[in-house]
């Protein structure tokens, strides 16, 4: 650390930011670009939803694989040049996909995907922990992932601003790869400018990232382990869902693919305005495991409301800017509190763990976390494809997918009860203070 330089200005400090969460934006978006065209994958390349899922599965194989690695290579090279190697293997990967004239190229890309999109989350989380640290660092992890989440909504969105483009499925994920591409150009301008402020600030001791060491795993306390497994039933329903979600409300509600991919991404657009806010309000009141099982009850019936409830009136719901679609009140109040769990629960459950674990071992926590959470993504998607598949589920028949809605019930039934054995550990002798302290006057 070289102590006669000033540290960073507030400038540098949040152009890094910008640059970091426009490769994130990228990534999510990359990530995202399949859910759009699982109609088309079907329709035009022959897929059922068996092959639907496990090209969904891929990503987490390739994902757990490079955890493993993914922190020391990005401790061994540095983080800048970890976001522009990571990035560039999200672009090939965008590539392969999207160029793919077979099944087995289209699996090759999202595992490639897989093995680059996971270690730049780990890489983004590391710039942004040396430019932030000591100072706003909730804050530029907060936006960071609002941002990342503008990826996913706009995914959703190109629906209705790239209709034109839907007309086959290679041309929306061509798209894709022109946002991974910018993301990419992101990333070489943080390179480069983080080149420039190293001579110029103090950008402190390199960071070390979270490793996942497994080691001494049998420390952690139980208060731990039920948010691990609060995280992988959580995840494990709603990433899988909204995988499969435009394409459900296509062929089992009649949406147009507009209003699907409108409807779809008021998840993550609710995620971006009130994960902020359910932060802070945390942060005031804490009853963290308390707020972690309330998200886990109100999730719990929604699937089975969108499945079973009537549609109720039409909605026709105009996003300013993006287009509109017409959408049963049903549907629009389901995925809006689901949105509003998607908020709550992300911005309660992670940082839980910092008042959990000692601080030497937050860094493999998290990792373990992340490792736990790929596993339970990677096994429901082959599930509810293969229920999909077994119960030929489809426009003809849309009580077919009814047992993959009652596999994400369970798996939210699942949810409430680790969030209640939370709650319990929490409330009882040996708590670790995630009901009583608050960061913030009340
Ligand atoms: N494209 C979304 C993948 C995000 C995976 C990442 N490991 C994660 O869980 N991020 C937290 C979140 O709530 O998005």
């Amino acid at each position: 650390m070289n102590t006669t330089l000033p540290p960073p200005t507030a400038a540098w400090r949040w152009i890094a930011l910008v640059l970091a969460s426009l490769a994130m934006f990228g990534n999510y978006y990359a990530y995202d670009a399949l859910n759009p065209v699982v109609d088309l994958l079907r329709e035009q390349q022959g897929l059922d939803y068996g092959q639907i899922g496990q090209l969904s599965s891929a990503y987490n194989v390739a994902a757990l694989l490079v955890l493993l690695a993914g922190g020391y290579v990005i401790d061994r090279f540095g983080a800048r040049r970890a976001i522009v190697v990571f990035a560039a293997v999200c672009v090939i990967a965008a590539v392969v996909t999207a160029a793919a004239q077979n099944y087995s190229s289209l699996l090759a890309g999202r595992f490639l995907l897989g093995l680059g999109a996971e270690p730049l989350i780990v890489a983004v989380t590391a710039v942004l922990a040396k430019w932030f640290k000591g100072k706003e660092l909730s804050f530029a992890f907060g936006l960071n992932l609002s941002i990342s989440r503008l990826g996913s909504a706009s995914t959703d969105w190109s629906t209705s601003f790239a209709s034109p483009l839907y007309s086959n499925w290679h041309d929306p994920l061509w798209l894709a790869t022109g946002v991974m591409s910018a993301g990419l150009g992101a990333a070489v301008l943080y390179f480069l400018m983080e080149k420039r402020a190293e001579g110029r600030f103090d950008l402190g001791e390199a960071v070390q990232t979270d490793k996942l060491e497994l080691k001494n795993l049998y420390r952690f306390s139980a208060s731990y382990w039920y948010i691990v497994a609060l995280c992988v039933v959580f995840y494990s329903t709603v990433f899988p869902f909204r995988y499969f979600a435009i394409d459900y409300f296509q062929q089992a509600h009649g949406l147009s693919r507009e209003g699907a991919g409108i409807l779809s991404s008021l998840l993550p657009f609710a995620a971006i305005v009130a994960t902020p806010i359910f932060g802070l309000w945390v942060d005031r009141v804490g009853r963290r495991s308390l707020f972690m099982a309330a998200g886990s009850l109100v999730i719990l019936p929604l699937f089975l409301a969108v499945t079973y409830l009537p549609p109720g009136p039409i909605v026709d719901l105009v996003v300013p800017w993006v287009g509109s679609g017409e959408i049963p009140l049903t549907l629009l109040l389901s995925v809006l509190l689901l949105g509003g769990v998607f908020s709550l629960i992300p911005a309660v459950m992670w940082p839980s763990v910092a008042y959990i674990v000692d601080e030497r071992r937050l860094g493999s926590a998290y990792a373990l976390m992340t490792f736990c959470q790929q596993i339970g993504w990677l096994i429901v998607p082959l599930v509810i494809g293969w229920l999909n598949d077994r119960y030929l589920a489809g426009p003809e028949n849309t009580a077919g997918y009814a047992p993959g809605m009652w596999v994400y019930t369970a798996l939210s039934s699942l949810g409430l009860f680790f969030a209640w054995k939370l709650w319990r550990a929490e409330t009882g002798p040996g708590a670790h203070g995630l009901e009583s302290i608050r960061t913030r006057s009340a």
